[in-house]
């Protein structure tokens, strides 16, 4: 047995592809000489070296927790151990209650956990991006460990919670790992993109690794560019897709796929683009993996046609619909034609000495648009962020409002997803969204990263077909709920999957019409 073909039942191994026992049986035999030659090499080192010398890390650690001798079991216990180590069985408990974690489709064994950077063993340039965070969010813990073994995630954890970085962190260690690799990360909405993108740029690029972020509404000669040398191509589907029919984006190589958003990116209004991607990414040993908040029955299986036995993790029990729980929520039944003036109120009261920043969320365009012109009537900065505007003032739009220049920011469901802006306060929903799932992410604007935040709604009768869902996720969330609330009713109705994402997609304008041909 050489070192060569053990190398490639490792790599083979590592892409979930099937193992005949003989091939178990070489890996197993080959772990046991690994070990071996490891005991006697430490047995000479400790006879030699100081203590301190026995401190220094392996560059290839061992999963100390959890060796399996079942040959049977190999894949799912020899984990991609040269990147990491693992604490003790007692604090891996520990952080899985607490974090109130659960794990599904890993056979027998308790959930693997990295709960500390110091387990980490990659590329110091990857591992100075989490100099500013103490330790790895739950999420991040959890995914980390089954990412660098080459699993399919399905990853699901409250807003705000470090996901970016769960499924960002490993696709760097990925293509270090493979110099040919590609990483397609798609994202609903062009801002999301580009926030993921200018995440990741500079970890990327310490590593000497270009990426690009492809998205619509701007022009496509600097992306088409750049995408000719990417290997971390981050993009939004409909801008992505022109690319690809024109023969400008090849994703032959991409082989770790990731959906940010995935119950977004599985809505009537995106699958037919998510499908025609995935298509295009040809590797049959492709990683795929889809991070969200919100995880709705209605598309888990839609999820399931495009992986390969996904390992599914769950932060925070969030197979019924949570919101993050250190968001204050108060719900005001209102009278439709209330909610502008009670909105002046609010605000008035808000905004005195604050320095907060407040999103108010409208349904419509057209809505945004008339309430921003009312708003700065009254001599309020607004900045404003919807489908209408044009991506550069859409973005100039989001630069004043991170940078403090307006503490207002007026904006539709484009902003409701993803978006990370620190110090946001306040989400005042003044026009309840389709969907109980946007009013989770939407309020998730505040609240990030452990601080708490509170979100203000208004609900009218217009809504009352999601009087239940709501209340549901206030009580989950030990929230009050209004008796006028109650009063519509406590029953929930199944979701339509074409519901959701309805005033959601985004055109391009840029895009050329596609030719029509008569015979
Ligand atoms: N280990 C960590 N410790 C502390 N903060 C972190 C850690 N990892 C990431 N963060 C920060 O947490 C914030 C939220 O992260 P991120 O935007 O990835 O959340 P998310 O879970 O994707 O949210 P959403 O569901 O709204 O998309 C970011 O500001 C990020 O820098």
């Amino acid at each position: 047995m050489s070192n060569i073909e053990v190398k490639e039942l490792k790599k083979k191994r590592k892409r979930g592809d099937h193992l005949t026992k003989q091939e178990k049986a070489i890996l197993k035999q080959a772990k046991q000489q690994k070990k071996e030659s490891k005991e006697s090499n430490e047995q000479k080192e400790s006879k030699e070296s100081s203590d301190s010398k026995k401190l220094k890390k392996s560059n290839k650690p061992k999963v100390t927790q959890r060796e399996s001798n079942d040959v049977e079991n190999v894949q799912e216990t020899n984990t991609s151990s040269e990147y990491f180590t693992l604490p003790d069985a007692k604090s891996t408990s520990d952080f899985l209650e607490k974090n109130e974690i659960k794990v599904e489709n890993i056979g027998q064994d308790a959930p693997l956990v990295i709960t500390k950077f110091s387990q980490i063993n990659v590329d110091s340039r990857i591992m100075k991006s989490f100099a500013k965070f103490s330790e790895p969010t739950p999420i991040q813990a959890v995914s980390w460990p089954y990412l660098l073994s080459g699993k399919d995630v399905v990853g699901v954890a409250e807003t705000g919670s470090g996901k970016t970085l769960a499924f960002g962190f490993p696709s760097i260690v990925h293509l270090l790992e493979s110099e040919k690799s590609k990483v397609l990360i798609v994202s609903p909405t062009r801002e999301l993109a580009r926030q993921i993108h200018e995440t990741l740029e500079p970890i990327a690029a310490s590593c000497g690794i270009k990426s690009v972020c492809i998205y619509g509404g701007v022009p496509k000669d600097a992306q088409r560019e750049h995408l000719k040398t990417s290997r971390i191509v981050v993009a939004t589907p409909g801008r992505l897709n022109d690319f690809l029919e024109e023969g400008s984006a090849n994703l032959k190589n991409a082989d770790y796929v990731v959906l940010d958003e995935a119950d977004r990116m599985l809505e009537k209004g995106f699958e037919r683009d998510i499908k025609q991607i995935i298509s295009a990414c040809t590797k049959s040993s492709k990683q795929m993996l889809m991070f969200t908040a919100t995880w709705p029955a209605e598309v888990r299986e839609i999820a399931s046609n495009f992986m390969r036995s996904p390992v599914k993790i769950n932060i925070g029990d969030r197979d019924e619909l949570k919101a993050n729980t250190r968001i204050e929520q108060v719900v005001e039944v209102v009278d439709p034609r209330d909610k502008e003036s009670r909105l002046l109120e609010i605000l008035q009261k808000e905004t005195k000495n604050k320095k907060e920043k407040i999103i108010i969320f409208a349904l419509y365009k057209k809505e945004a648009t008339r309430v921003e012109e009312m708003l700065t009537r009254r001599g309020y900065k607004i900045a404003a962020i919807h489908g209408d505007l044009s991506q550069d003032r859409r973005t100039q739009a989001l630069e004043q409002f991170k940078t403090s220049n307006s503490h207002i920011l007026l904006a539709t469901d484009v902003a409701a997803r993803g978006l990370d802006i620190p110090s946001v306060g306040l989400v005042i929903n003044l026009t309840f969204p389709l969907t109980v799932e946007d009013y989770v992410h939407r309020i998730g604007r505040t609240g990030r990263a452990g601080s708490s935040g509170r979100a203000f709604t208004f609900f009218t009768v217009n809504e009352k077909h999601l009087s239940g869902a709501l209340i549901n996720v206030l009580k989950a969330a030990d929230q009050p709920v209004p008796v006028e609330l109650m009063k519509f009713g406590t029953h929930t109705k199944k979701k339509e999957h074409s519901a959701y994402g309805a005033f959601y997609k985004e055109i391009d304008p840029s895009a050329k019409s596609k030719k029509i041909k008569f015979d």
